[in-house]
């Protein structure tokens, strides 16, 4: 008799995180920035990241991506890539060692808040964007130079024929931000991780990368993780919505699960604490009350509860990750009498 194993059917991933633990260790203490993560980036969708400074959004991004700080490590869990050779373990590989040197910025490509992390000051852009295509996707001479040119004019950037030859400090803000779009979207990507990619920007140049990201999901599959403070972004643009508090993620769905039907204390402040577009200037906006605690000096139990309308004495030990539905998820105690029905 065969014994039956079930397997995940991770056909529609390109990224699955399971209990990730990213610690910092600075002056012999700890700081839990990750405290258990588990998510997936699916295939062709985009997966908002939302929360508070500091509950963890850009360490995440940067575990995935191996590029932490050295004062910091992944502990505990597993990221997966599910890629067309097959499944690869990230954070396994080593971090500057080649395979990891392939997939960074060709197969998974990141996008930063500031594009000098990612452009090189002594070489010009299109040499970046050429490199770029020569390293990841064999292309070279005149079909990469052309190539280069046409990315810098779909990001709106004027007479890039020109532009293409002027070195990063020749740019404006605006304009090395896109830059560094152009560099990420080369490759076409499988997955794609922007870490609050627009927040400089003017919203027409928003709109239009946000657009560009939109054509890369539909057009190339791309599977793409975007971090943001913008609920109005999260609205147009996720299809799942992972929310974070302190290191873990306390509610996550799809986006409708989590904008129209939030049952986490802390997603339902944070959804109150923002102006919804369409309800008029006569908005009830409310603060989230106190302040997050100190990362070194964690309560126990849920991260949230002091500041939470909804504590009780069992909030004292940490919540479950409890299923709500086949897509939706939250971490609280009292999520029953807090699920919004209808
Ligand atoms: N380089 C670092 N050295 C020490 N601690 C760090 C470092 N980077 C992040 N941390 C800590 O890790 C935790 C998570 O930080 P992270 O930067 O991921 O937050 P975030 O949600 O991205 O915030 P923001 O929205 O402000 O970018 C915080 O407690 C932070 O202090």
């Amino acid at each position: 008799m065969t014994r039956e194993t079930t397997m995940p059917d991770t056909s529609d991933v390109a990224i699955s995180v399971r209990g990730l633990k990213t610690f910092f260790y600075t002056n012999n203490r700890c700081n839990k920035a990750l405290n258990g993560v588990s998510f997936e980036i699916r295939k062709g969708k985009t997966l908002c990241i939302v929360g508070e400074s500091g509950c963890g959004k850009s360490v995440t991004a940067a575990s995935i991506m191996q590029l932490l700080p050295t004062l910091s490590r992944i502990e505990e869990g597993e990221i997966v890539y599910h890629s067309e050779r097959g499944d690869i373990a990230l954070h396994a590989l080593e971090k500057n060692g080649r395979q990891m040197r392939r997939i960074r910025g060709g197969e998974i490509a990141m996008i930063f808040q500031d594009p000098m992390t990612a452009l090189n000051p002594v070489y010009s852009i299109g040499f970046q964007i050429k490199e770029s295509l020569r390293y990841h996707m064999r292309m070279v001479g005149r079909r990469a130079h052309e190539k280069a040119v046409s990315l810098l004019r779909e990001m709106g950037i004027a007479l890039p024929e020109k532009r293409v030859n002027d070195f990063p400090h020749r740019y404006s803000g605006g304009m090395r931000q896109r830059a560094m779009i152009a560099m990420a979207m080369a490759c076409n990507p499988k997955v794609l991780i922007a870490d609050e990619p627009t927040t400089a920007l003017d919203v027409t140049i928003q709109a239009q990368i946000f657009a560009l990201m939109d054509r890369l999901k539909r057009e190339h599959g791309t599977g793409i993780m975007l971090i943001t403070h913008d609920m109005g972004v999260v609205a147009e643009l996720a299809d799942d919505v992972a929310v974070m508090y302190m290191g873990n993620i306390v509610e996550a769905g799809t986006v409708d699960d989590v904008l129209r039907r939030p049952t986490h204390p802390y997603t339902k402040a944070l959804l109150a604490s923002v102006p919804v577009l369409g309800k008029g200037k006569n908005q009830d906006i409310k603060a989230i009350r106190g302040a997050t605690p100190d990362p070194l000096n964690r309560p126990k139990g849920c991260q949230f509860a002091d500041r939470c309308d909804f504590a009780i004495a069992q909030c004292q030990q940490m919540p479950p990750e409890t299923a709500i539905s086949a897509s939706h998820r939250v971490m609280c105690w009292r999520y029953k009498e807090l699920v919004p029905h209808g």
